[in-house]
């Protein structure tokens, strides 16, 4: 059973290159509510504002709302890249992120050492190391670029091996961001096969997508942001329709 509980949650980002006081206060003066001075007399972005929410196991969820409403920092924030400033988080359950390609990834490493990293994290035995090895690099199909540093690597090469690693283990909660949806005609003919078996072995999953079919076609849940707050959350279809009749 998974769980992801949410109370009061906030996070805030320091603006450190606002240091010109006058810059500063134009800023704070135009978007009152969303930047404002910390304790410290950093400016900071409000970019999650006090949330309240509890996911629960069998639950599909996508994080909806306009540009900078706060979707990717949620589902960061839910992986832990990002740590609260304030409230609590409770998640229960193995934590599988596909939401930043370059994340917990060595540029310098080949990709074949990126997944030996990987595996070593995973706390995998030598049978287990060898296993998660072969099934990424048949999956990812770099053929020799597997032996390259993925520094090296075109976006669509990175997102080829990020993709393998991180569907190559049954996670309890998994986390999508929609940059899995940018890779190669081919490969993803290959991936959505993986990505429904993974969805469907999921207790929970979270997405944050501007795609509505995607919403309606894979979530029960959605929790619409605007400026950090949610701003509806319940189920997909009345919360999907009101938000693109606004949109007009
Ligand atoms: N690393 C960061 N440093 C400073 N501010 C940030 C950072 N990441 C996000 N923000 C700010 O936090 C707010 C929420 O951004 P976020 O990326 O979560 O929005 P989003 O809903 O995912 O947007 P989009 O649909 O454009 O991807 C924005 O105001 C953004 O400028």
């Amino acid at each position: 059973m998974a769980l992801i509980e949410a109370k009061d949650l906030r996070v805030e980002f320091p603006l450190y290159h606002l240091a010109a006081r006058s810059l500063k206060k134009s800023l704070l003066a135009r978007a009152a509510v969303r930047v404002r001075t910390d304790e410290a007399n950093r400016v900071v972005v409000s970019a999650l504002r006090d949330l309240n929410f509890r996911i629960e196991s069998g639950e599909r969820v996508a994080l909806i709302g306009r540009n900078g409403a706060g979707k990717t920092t949620l589902l960061r924030s839910l992986a832990g890249i990002y740590e609260p400033v304030g409230g609590h988080l409770r998640i229960e359950g193995t934590i599988g992120s596909l939401i930043d390609p370059a994340a917990g990834m060595d540029q310098d490493s080949t990709g074949r050492e990126n997944i030996r990293l990987r595996a070593l994290y995973r706390n995998l035995d030598a049978a287990g190391q060898a296993a998660l090895e072969q099934e990424v690099v048949d999956f990812a199909g770099l053929g020799e670029f597997i032996d390259v540093p993925i520094k090296g690597y075109s976006a669509g090469m990175s997102i080829r091996l990020a993709f393998a690693i991180a569907t190559a283990m049954q996670p309890h909660i998994l986390l999508m961001d929609e940059w899995f949806m940018a890779g190669d005609a081919s490969f993803m003919d290959k991936a959505e096969a993986r990505l429904n078996t993974l969805i469907s072995g999921a207790d929970i999953m979270v997405i944050a997508t501007h795609n509505m079919d995607i919403v309606r076609r894979l979530c029960t849940r959605a929790i619409r942001l605007d400026a950090g707050r949610i701003l509806a959350d319940g189920p997909v279809d009345p919360i999907v329709d009101e938000m693109l009749a606004e949109a007009g």
